[in-house]
Parts: structure tokens; C-alpha cells; sequence
């Protein structure tokens, strides 16, 4: 009998101590979720999020792969991406579907997660070629109010780490915290682009031209470098309203300031001032440069007709004023030097009416005084 008891005391103590291990392992588990959890909703912005979901991962759960792939019909994240100048190469996991058909049946059917053996006919868009085949596989739907906004997909070359019949609360549990934190700085970004984007042309509205020229007034205060601006006014605008009607007046509009992005750097700034104004900041650019680039504007724009929607053509051309910082600007309040440069490039604007349109004048002297 003490025997007996002996023995069960020694099973029970056994038992006790596989549960407080397990009790361990489930406590680590549960920590490295949180650390999980806290990484991804702390991420500011877009970049910092994808670059943490990528890396997280794939170092703390030991995956061999790891793909993020978002639905995108409208093209919309793609050009926020573009906007905040992150290259698309620099994430080969960062996939994009345009419709869900090209997803497959399979894979828009799953409303919950899948782990098991990869199979490239149904799974193959989540791993493509040029990322790392897996042998088994879990792919998790990222889901927002009962929308498919994208798929989370985490691959192993062993074919025994995900299987069928596993549990999958974590991976359920991460799905969805992604899949709030992809939104939300998604939703941020779009926001900060309505407050600051000019809707009918999508360039940058006044708001935005003036808090990044004073922001850029700072900087070459303490840098020494140069910084000069554009004042650009459609010639006889309202005669091209009266010709073709609003509607292609608004065409010319964005015309004109697609032609004009396409002749500046990534560092400049272009926006919509007024109604057929645009105002440029050329970074680190002194006036010869800033003469030079405003040409290439006039000529763009003037060289070849605007053809609009219903395939009417006309010429428009542009007037521009020119004026640069003063590097040796005596210590006066950054919004007084501002509004003094958009002063001086506006009247060098006016000398440019003045002379018969369609072309370019700098505020030469202005910067000597
Ligand atoms: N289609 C369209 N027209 C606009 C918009 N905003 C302003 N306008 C028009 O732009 C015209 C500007 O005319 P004005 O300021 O007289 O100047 P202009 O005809 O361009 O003549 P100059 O600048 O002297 O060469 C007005 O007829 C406005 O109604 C807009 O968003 N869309």
C-alpha cells in the first residue's frame, strides 16, 4: 500500500512538473505575441509596418518565407507607396492583386486559415517564383469588416511545420491585428492626402506648398543651401473655360500639371495654388537652375496641343515667374521670408503677362536687393 502511494505521489509530481513547463512554454508563447502585438501597432506609417510585419516574423517565428499580398483594384496603395517614395523592388514579398479573380476560387473562397502542404496550382500566387518555394504552408486572410483586404501567407521548408488540424488561434489572432494595423496606416495616409492634395489635378494644394516651404525655408537656413520657386499662371485661361466649356478647362488643368511634374526631381514640390495658378519649389536649385527648368515647363506645354476627352485639341501655354532665396536673408520670421518669395516670384509672374505671355522671367533683381 505505501508503495502504492509512492508511486502515484511520484506520477502526480511528474505530471505537476510537465504542466508547469507547459504552463512555461505557453506563458513564452504568449509574451512573444504581445511583443508581436506592440511591434506592429506602434509602427509609424506604411513603410515601418510592412518592414515590420516582413522581419518580426520571419526571425522571431523561424519562417522561411513570408508574403504580403493586398488587394489594390483601384491601384490606391501602390500610389501612396509611390508617394512616400518607398520602390516597390526593395519588398519582392510585398504582392499586389488587381481583381480577386486572378487570386483563384481557392484562395477567395478562404475566409479562414489554411495550414498544409503547398500546392502551386492553388497557392501559387502567394509565392511567387521568384520568392522561396515551401514545402507546407499557412495562409491567413486578412479580413476587415468582413472584406477581403489581403492575404498574410508564411511558408517552411519543413513539411511538418504546418499541417491540417493545427490550432490556429495565433495565427488567427495575428491575422487580424495585421490586418487593423494595414488599414489604419492606410487610412492615414489617405487622410493626410485629401488635407493636402488638390483634388482635381492630384498634385498638392496651397496648405501643403506653404508648410513645406517653410519647413524647406528652415533647412536652407541651416544648411546654406539654395531654394528657389515658380509661379505659373495659364495663359488667357478663361478664354479656354469659354472655348471648351468647365469640363475640359479642368482637363487642361490637369494636363498642364502632369506636364509640369514631369519636368521636376522627387525632392521638388508642385502644387495648385488658385485656380489656374501652380507654385514650384525647387530644392537646393539657384535661379539659373530654376530659369532653366521653368523654360522646359513653357516649352512642354506650349510645343504640344492638349487633347481632351472627346479628342478636341488646343494650345495652351503657361506664363512663369522665378525668384531664389536670399541666402543672406537677415533674421526676419520664416513666414515673413515665405510670403515674400511667392511675392517676388508673383511679380516677376506680372512682368511675364506683361510681356506678352508664354514666357519666362526671373526676379533677378529682387535677389540682389
Ligand atoms: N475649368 C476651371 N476653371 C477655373 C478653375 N478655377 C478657376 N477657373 C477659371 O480660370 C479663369 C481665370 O481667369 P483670369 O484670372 O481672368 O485670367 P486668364 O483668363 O487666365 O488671363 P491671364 O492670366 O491674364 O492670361 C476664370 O475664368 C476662372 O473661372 C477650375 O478649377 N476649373
Amino acid at each position: 500500500m505505501p508503495n502504492k502511494l509512492v508511486t502515484e505521489n511520484m506520477q502526480l509530481r511528474d505530471r505537476l512538473v510537465q504542466l508547469l513547463e507547459q504552463a512555461k512554454r505557453n506563458q513564452q508563447i504568449m509574451r512573444r505575441h504581445q511583443e508581436f502585438d506592440l511591434k506592429f501597432i506602434a509602427a509609424n506609417g506604411l513603410r515601418e509596418l510592412v518592414d515590420s510585419i516582413f522581419d518580426t516574423l520571419s526571425e522571431s517565428s523561424q519562417l522561411d518565407v513570408v508574403t504580403l499580398c493586398l488587394s489594390d483594384a483601384d491601384y490606391d496603395i501602390r500610389r501612396i507607396m509611390a508617394d512616400l517614395a518607398i520602390d516597390q523592388s526593395e519588398f519582392p514579398n510585398l504582392l499586389f492583386s488587381d481583381r480577386e479573380a486572378d487570386l483563384g476560387l481557392s484562395l477567395v473562397a478562404l475566409k479562414s486559415p489554411f495550414l498544409g502542404k503547398f500546392n502551386s496550382a492553388k497557392y501559387g500566387a502567394l509565392f511567387p517564383e521568384q520568392v522561396l518555394t515551401p514545402v507546407s504552408m499557412a495562409i491567413v486572410p486578412l479580413m476587415r469588416q468582413g472584406r477581403l483586404i489581403g492575404f498574410l501567407s508564411l511558408g517552411s521548408l519543413h513539411d511538418s511545420r504546418f499541417s491540417n488540424g493545427m490550432a490556429t488561434d495565433f495565427i488567427e489572432h495575428l491575422g487580424s491585428i495585421i490586418a487593423i494595423c494595414l488599414e489604419n496606416v492606410i487610412n492615414n495616409e489617405r487622410l493626410k492626402r485629401i488635407g493636402l492634395t488638390d483634388s482635381l489635378t492630384g498634385v498638392n494644394n496651397r496648405r501643403y506648398l506653404e508648410l513645406r516651404l517653410r519647413e524647406e525655408i528652415g533647412r536652407t537656413r541651416r544648411q546654406e543651401f539654395s531654394l528657389s520657386c515658380l509661379y505659373i499662371d495659364i495663359d488667357h485661361f478663361k478664354k479656354i473655360n469659354d472655348s471648351v466649356g468647365h469640363q475640359g478647362g479642368d482637363e487642361v488643368l490637369q494636363q498642364v500639371a502632369a506636364r509640369i511634374k514631369a519636368e521636376l526631381r522627387l525632392s521638388d514640390a508642385l502644387g495648385r495654388f488658385g485656380g489656374e495658378e501652380f507654385v514650384v519649389l525647387l530644392i537646393d536649385a539657384p535661379l539659373t537652375h530654376a530659369l532653366a527648368v521653368a523654360e522646359r515647363i513653357r516649352a512642354s506645354i506650349a510645343d504640344q496641343p492638349v487633347v481632351l476627352s472627346n479628342e478636341e485639341e488646343l494650345r495652351a501655354t503657361v506664363s512663369i515667374g522665378a525668384a531664389e532665396l536670399n541666402a543672406t536673408e537677415p533674421a526676419r520670421s520664416i513666414e515673413k521670408i515665405a510670403s515674400e518669395l511667392i511675392a517676388r516670384a508673383d511679380a516677376a509672374l506680372y512682368q511675364a503677362k506683361e510681356g506678352g505671355r508664354n514666357q519666362v522671367i526671373g526676379n533677378v533683381a529682387a535677389k540682389a536687393g
